[in-house]
């Protein structure tokens, strides 16, 4: 929508074709954003080979464990000109993937790039005042990008570290169902300001034996995208740990979303490669044992109060 109130021709692929035909005869979205209107340049459309083949731009918003499927419904009409973007926030389980990395196995294009940031969806359609980030290791993926979307609500910023960018739009979603577990349980704020920035050093951690730059974590991908997730209700994986924090079991509170909470999945294939890599991630460890092995919450936390004294910015001292 945003690049078509830009003034762009947007193709818009689903594989519901009812809810395609809505959108095009009603400019809305009943399912997932009822009461927002879709802008004249947007046409919904069931055909992939309509959708992709004249684009110059490809964004794919699909959850992630969808995404190289969808993808490689794709992959035999798109160009190596053509600009692929991903917007999903999680890992591909077989091959610890992000992706990004999928889009370079599964696509021909030169130009590939994420967007991700502090981008609650819902704000975005009511034109809330918005900052994003654009990474691309390609310059032009960054500028075609910036052009296509920014305008006075959505600022568009750009990073040449595709890997940190992509790394901290999924890695936050396990911190936000633990603040929001957190929030149920009617922790002070003292509380939650521990938990956003212990989660933040967690992150950096997890970054750093990846290769990752830390630095990245810093900006709006990092800790801007970590504060809105863990603080806002209108994130999915916040609600998820609401659920959980009220007592629900995991299943019940994924069944009551009804759309993707990326982080029930990451945190399992985070704490395992922690595991596998040495690396220390207390509170993805802990949380996924509350969520895998009902563990109870109470534990948790009395272990990471009463845990081996630790140093505030391992950057200045090491732990
Ligand atoms: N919503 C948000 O605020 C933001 C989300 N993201 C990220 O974007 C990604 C997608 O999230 P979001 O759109 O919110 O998720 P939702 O659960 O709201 O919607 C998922 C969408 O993907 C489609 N989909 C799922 N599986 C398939 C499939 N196998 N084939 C075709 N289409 C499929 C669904 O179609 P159908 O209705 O037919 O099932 C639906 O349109 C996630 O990685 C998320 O982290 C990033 C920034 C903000
Ligand atoms: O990534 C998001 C906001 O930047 C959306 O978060 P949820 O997937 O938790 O709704």
């Amino acid at each position: 929508s945003i690049a078509a109130d830009n003034g762009y021709p947007v193709q818009q692929w689903m594989r519901d074709q009812a809810l395609a035909d809505h959108i095009n005869l009603y400019r809305c979205n009943n399912r997932y954003l009822p009461d927002y209107v879709i802008n004249e340049n947007v046409q919904a459309t069931t055909d992939v080979v309509a959708a992709v083949s004249s684009a110059d731009i490809i964004f794919v918003a699909i959850p992630s464990k969808a995404f190289a499927a969808v993808v490689d419904q794709a992959e035999a009409y798109l160009r190596p000109d053509q600009v692929m973007v991903s917007t999903a926030k999680g890992i591909q389980e077989d091959g610890f993937l992000l992706m990004s990395e999928i889009l370079r196995a599964h696509t021909p294009s030169q130009h590939i790039g994420v967007l991700s940031g502090p981008n609650l969806a819902k704000e975005i359609a009511q034109k809330q005042l918005t900052a994003t980030v654009v990474a691309s290791d390609d310059a032009y993926t960054r500028s075609t990008i910036q052009q296509v979307l920014s305008c006075s609500y959505f600022r568009v910023y750009a990073s040449n570290d595709l890997f940190g960018v992509e790394l901290g739009g999924a890695l936050k979603n396990i911190y936000a169902i633990a603040a929001g577990m957190a929030s149920a349980l009617g922790v002070g704020e003292n509380t939650k300001s521990m938990l956003i920035t212990r989660s933040l050093a967690e992150m950096s951690r997890f970054a750093v034996a990846m290769g990752a730059n830390p630095m990245t974590f810093l900006g709006l991908s990092g800790v801007g995208d970590l504060i809105v997730t863990c603080m806002s209700p209108l994130s999915r994986n916040f609600r998820v740990g609401y659920a959980l924090g009220e007592g629900q079991s995991l299943d019940h509170a994924v069944e009551q979303l009804g759309q993707v909470a990326e982080g029930v999945n990451t945190i399992r294939l985070v704490r395992n490669k922690a595991l596998e890599m040495g690396v220390y991630m207390p509170l993805a460890c802990g949380l996924y044992e509350v969520l895998f092995n009902n563990l109870p919450v109470s534990k948790v936390i009395h272990g990471l109060m009463t845990g081996e004294q630790s140093t505030d910015v391992e950057f200045v001292l090491p732990r």
